[in-house]
Order: C-alpha cells, then structure tokens, then sequence
C-alpha cells in the first residue's frame, strides 16, 4: 500500500473532529415516511442505532426494508414525497437534522460520503474517469496534494544537483568511467519531470488508488470515459472515489453487488485494509449476512422499517436470536460435504407492505414461532448478554400471561384475533 494512505483531514473535517463525542454517529427513533398516492410508506419507522469512531457498521435486511433510506436519512437527501417526520441523527455531536441545506453542503462528501448503488447515474458521462477522480482529490485532499507536489519538487531539485555533480565529475575525471556516467545521467534526466503541477500529483494519485483496487493498467483507464468501462470497473471507480474523500464516515450502499464473487472479495479487503490504515467509520449496507461476516464489526439486521437484532457481528453470527435474522442465516449458502450439494434455505412469505405494515410484530405472518402477543405488539430492541440488542417477544422476561404468550396457527396468522 502506498504512503497515498498518509492523508490529512482538511480544516473543515478537523473542525467537526474536534466536537468530540462518544459515538461518531447516534442515530435515535428516526421515522422516515414517503406520502405516495396510494398512502404513507413507514419506510423507516423508529429506527436507533450508533456508529462508533473506527469501526465498520453493516445493514442488512431484504430488498425494501429501508436500508438505503436510513443511509439517504443521514445525509439529509430524501426529497419530496418523503420526509424526515421525527428522531435525531447526531453527526458528532450535531443534530443533522436540524442543518441547513447550506449547511450539508459542506458536510456531503468531506465529513460524510456516500457510494451508491448505480455507478452509471453517479459518473459524469462527458469527463474523463481520471479527472473525475482528480477532481475529488483536489476537492477533499488540497493539504495532502501540497505535500505531494513539494516532495516532488524536492526530488526534481536533488536529481538535477546530482546531474551538476556528475557532469562535473565527467569534465574532471579520466576517460575510463566516462561512458558509465554518461548512462547514468541519461538515467537521472528521464527522472526529471518538468513544471510539476498540483493536477500531476492528483492525477498520479488517481492512477496509484485505481491500482490498488485491482484495475490492471491503471494509466489506460484514466484516460477513458465511463461508457468506456464495464460496470463492474465503473462500480470499483465509484468506490474508489468515495475512498479518496477520505470522509470520517463513508457509507457504502451495495457496493458490490453487480461484481463478480471475485471481484467482490477483492473490493471487500481493499475495504478492510484502507479502513485500517484511514481509521475512519464504514456504514456498509448489503443483502448478504456472508459480506457482513468478512467485513464489519457490528450489524444492525433491519426488517420492514425497523431494527429487528443489533450487536457484534460474531455473537450474533454465533447465536444469532431473532427468527428473521436466523432466516438469514439460513440462507447463506453453503455447500453440504456429505451430498456435494448446495444447501440453501429461503425465508417463506413476503416482505410487508410498508404502507400496511402488519399489526404488532411486523415479522409474525412469516415466523415459525409467532405468539399472540406477536400480534398486538411491535416488540421494541431490548438488552441480552454482550451487548446485542433484539426486537422478539420470545425473550420476554414476564410470559405470565399463557394465552398471549399461546403460539399462533397458520390460520390465526392471516385472521384478526
Ligand atoms: N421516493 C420514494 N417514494 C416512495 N416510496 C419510496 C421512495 N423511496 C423509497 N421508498 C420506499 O421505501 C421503502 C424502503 O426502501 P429502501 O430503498 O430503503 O429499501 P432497501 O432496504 O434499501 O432495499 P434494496 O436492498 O432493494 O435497496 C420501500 O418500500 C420503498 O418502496
């Protein structure tokens, strides 16, 4: 890995930095609703979560669970119909709601970045890839170019006194040698770049991230358009992008979806390594319990608007608690040593409405083990053993009541009760 990776925060960054807070990002009861023709979509509906400073945070959930709106929520980017209607996203400290659009402007992209899913709609058709992702380093990384282009400029400096030194040594010294020092200062010349401009550094720059997120011949690709590329290289291009802003936290909305597994793997390390190096935040939201396993620390498993189990990603992987979310489990695909086969379970049923959400618990029409009380009350996340949070009447301390607590049938399932 290059010293690419030694970058500085820009004033702006630093500023917000210094409001130290526990948590980067506290996420409280946020409700997020879409007023459509056909009713209220509770697409996020009482949602509370944190991420803390250097730490990688995953979303999963089915398709339409409200993952990309609560990660569109937090830059303030849902527009008519929809509406931030209640909750605080407290951005260090700061209450993102309560910003100006002015306000975001400067917090988009610097201190929060955002990779979306359809690298097409996000690339500029008409520019160059290269001088797109120049663009953003001249946007985001001004202090670190700087720092670039006097090194280069020193370098310069040395290699021409080394010249001066040697032709010296060449109009004083003996013939014999002479022809060896001759190649070497041809080799030191080539060295030599001339008018070295901050663009050089970003664009240098530019070439040196695509290589390191495994896109061969790095200095053709820069020089493309984006309809140029396919998608999966326009997707790592979007990522690399979003990395060069170097923001305190990025969120990564199925980032990998449209690569290939391989690709996928790679693209997942690169993530894990240069979020070790930058020690920023990760938000990465994806359909897979699998990604979530190779990547994050903690995971919030996210259903019909709501956060069903929340808590590090090894207990939960381990003894993960909420039906749903061992549905999910369940799905990851494995294959069986004994029939050579892949085993690969679904989860019945579908996703609800969210315009009509399912009364109570909104996961019972499709859980083995729904109760009565499933069906009257929404659980709300509540405390286990190492900090894992989960939303399922199951674990209710106080079943004192056996008809609430009587298991549902099917039928039951579909009726009023
Ligand atoms: N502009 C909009 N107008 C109306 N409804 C919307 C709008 N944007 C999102 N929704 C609804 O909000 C709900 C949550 O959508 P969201 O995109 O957050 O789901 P998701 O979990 O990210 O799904 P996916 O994994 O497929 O991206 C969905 O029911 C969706 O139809």
């Amino acid at each position: 890995m290059s010293e690419t990776l030694n970058y500085k925060q820009s004033n702006e960054k630093q500023d917000i930095a210094n409001k130290t807070s526990e948590f980067l990002l506290e996420v409280k009861d946020l409700r997020t609703y879409f007023y459509t023709e056909e009713g209220v979509v509770k697409a996020v509906d009482g949602v509370s979560f944190q991420i803390n400073h250097d730490e990688i945070l995953g979303f999963v959930g089915e398709t339409g669970c409200g993952k990309s709106v609560t990660a569109l929520s937090l830059l303030k980017l849902i527009r008519t119909p929809g509406e931030i209607l209640s909750g605080e996203i407290l951005f260090n400290g700061e209450d993102i709601v309560k910003k100006s659009e002015d306000e975001m402007l400067k917090i988009r992209g610097n201190s929060i970045t955002m990779i979306f899913q359809d690298p097409l709609n996000s690339l500029n058709p008409v520019i160059k890839v290269g001088d797109q992702l120049a663009e953003v380093y001249l946007l985001h990384q001004m202090e670190y170019l700087e720092d670039e282009l006097v090194k280069a400029r020193e370098k310069n400096k040395r290699l021409k006194e080394n010249i001066k030194r040697m032709k010296k040594e060449l109009k004083t010294g003996s013939s014999a040698g002479s022809e060896t020092l001759k190649n070497q200062i041809k080799a030191l010349k080539e060295q030599i770049k001339f008018r070295i401009t901050i663009l050089d550094i970003a664009h240098k720059e530019s070439a040196a991230l695509l290589d390191r997120i495994g896109l061969p011949n790095a200095d053709t690709i820069i020089n493309r358009f984006p309809h140029e590329l396919s998608g999966g290289m326009r997707q790592r291009i979007m990522i690399a992008m979003g990395l060069a802003c170097n923001s305190q936290l990025l969120i990564c909305d199925e980032p990998t979806t449209a690569l290939d597994v391989t690709i996928q793997a790679q693209i997942l390390d690169m993530i894990r390594e240069l979020k070790r190096k930058l020690k920023n935040s990760i938000l990465f939201i994806t359909h897979s319990l699998g990604v979530i396993y190779e990547l994050c620390d903690r995971v919030a498993v996210m259903y019909s608007g709501n956060i069903v189990e929340y808590g590090k990603v090894e207990d939960i992987y381990n003894n993960p608690k909420h039906p749903y979310t061992k549905g999910l489990m369940a799905a990851i695909p494995r294959v069986s040593k004994a029939s050579r086969e892949s085993e690969l379970m679904i989860i019945p049923g579908m996703v609800p409405n969210l315009i009509f959400p399912p009364r109570g618990c909104r996961f019972h029409p499709r859980c083995d083990h729904a109760m009565v009380i499933c069906k009257k009350v929404n659980p709300p996340l509540k405390d286990m053993e190492n900090n894992v949070q989960v939303a399922c009447h199951l674990y209710d301390e106080d079943k004192s009541d056996p008809e609430l607590y009587r298991k549902l049938t099917e039928k039951e399932k579909m009726e009023d009760i």
